[in-house]
């Protein structure tokens, strides 16, 4: 089979330049566009280059909708509103579109859902195994354990991320809340501040620390009577979200529209 030819948008952020860099290590695909916003300093300059590498002969552009339309796949860790722009050209396009985006809100989700009936979407708040293993883990205890132990997630990232809780931490609080059967919306607390009275039991809760240089570090407290159970992530390195998206575009080709999490792209589900 041809390589699979793969575009990746906000291509001169943090996690852009990884994935040039994790395309460019993967056996099967090819980088065949990059693409930032129009105005952006990053136009015109090599992708290469611009992820450390030696030049590729790819100029980064703005026309995403021209790229899409000879490629198979897009790579997306940008923002949500282009993140929801590009599933509709990528959805116009026929291509698979990997998002790595966080911070949607249910309105960017509802509009993923609707693109995603027209070409596979593969959606993570992480794209690595130990977390996705971690939200299988979180899931199982949380199902295990009654509301007498409290959940309460806790995560660290680098001083300038934008969004809080992480997708990740919204990834675990869901899986915790599928283990115990309820809706996250319904049981989600963050950031407590002030007189805010006793905990209510079966809630679940958020905290986010942000500084330094921290890739991005999880941590699911079960808090009982007396004892404590803590499970714990920590990414040392962003390569290991870009190899996970590179792994899901592999793992993509071919399939029917619809939404897929990396749970299925690793085969979790089952557990
Ligand atoms: N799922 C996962 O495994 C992971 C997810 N993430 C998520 O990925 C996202 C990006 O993170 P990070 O790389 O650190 O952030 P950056 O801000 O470094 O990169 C985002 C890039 O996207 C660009 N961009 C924004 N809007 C557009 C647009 N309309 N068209 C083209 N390019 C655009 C930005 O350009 P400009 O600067 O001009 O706005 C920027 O270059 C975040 O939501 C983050 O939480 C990060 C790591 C792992
Ligand atoms: O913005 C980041 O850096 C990260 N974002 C993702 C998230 O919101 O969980 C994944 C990772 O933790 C790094």
């Amino acid at each position: 089979m041809s390589d699979m030819r793969l575009v990746v948008v906000g291509a001169a952020g943090r996690m852009g330049r990884m994935l040039i860099r994790a395309i460019d290590q993967a056996d099967g695909c090819t980088l065949v566009a990059a693409i930032e916003r129009p105005g952006s300093a990053a136009l015109g300059e090599d992708a290469g280059i611009l992820a450390g590498l030696p030049a590729s002969g790819i100029k980064v552009t703005s026309d995403a909708a021209a790229a899409f339309a000879s490629a198979d796949g897009v790579l997306d860790f940008t923002a949500p509103d282009a993140t929801v722009a590009f599933a509709k050209l990528a959805a116009d396009a026929g291509i698979l579109h990997v998002v790595g985006t966080t911070g949607l809100e249910p309105t960017h989700l509802a509009e993923l859902a609707e693109a995603a009936k027209r070409t596979p979407i593969i959606r993570s708040g992480n794209m690595s195994l130990g977390v996705n293993l971690l939200a299988a883990l979180v899931r199982k205890v949380a199902a295990t354990l009654g509301t007498d132990w409290d959940i309460e997630i806790v995560e660290m990232h680098h001083r300038m991320k934008v969004d809080a809780p992480s997708g990740t931490a919204v990834l675990l609080g869901e899986a915790a809340a599928e283990g115990r059967a309820v809706d996250l919306a319904q049981q989600r607390v963050a950031g407590r501040d002030g007189i805010t009275g006793a905990r209510q039991a079966g809630t679940i809760g958020f905290a986010a620390l942000r500084g330094g240089t921290v890739v991005g570090d999880h941590k699911v407290i079960f808090a009982g009577a007396g004892e404590r159970l803590e499970l714990a992530h920590v990414a040392e390195d962003r390569s290991l979200f870009a190899q996970g998206a590179v792994k899901a575009a592999l793992w993509g080709r071919g399939r029917e529209a619809r939404l897929y999490s990396m749970a299925d792209v690793l085969g979790l589900d089952a557990l």
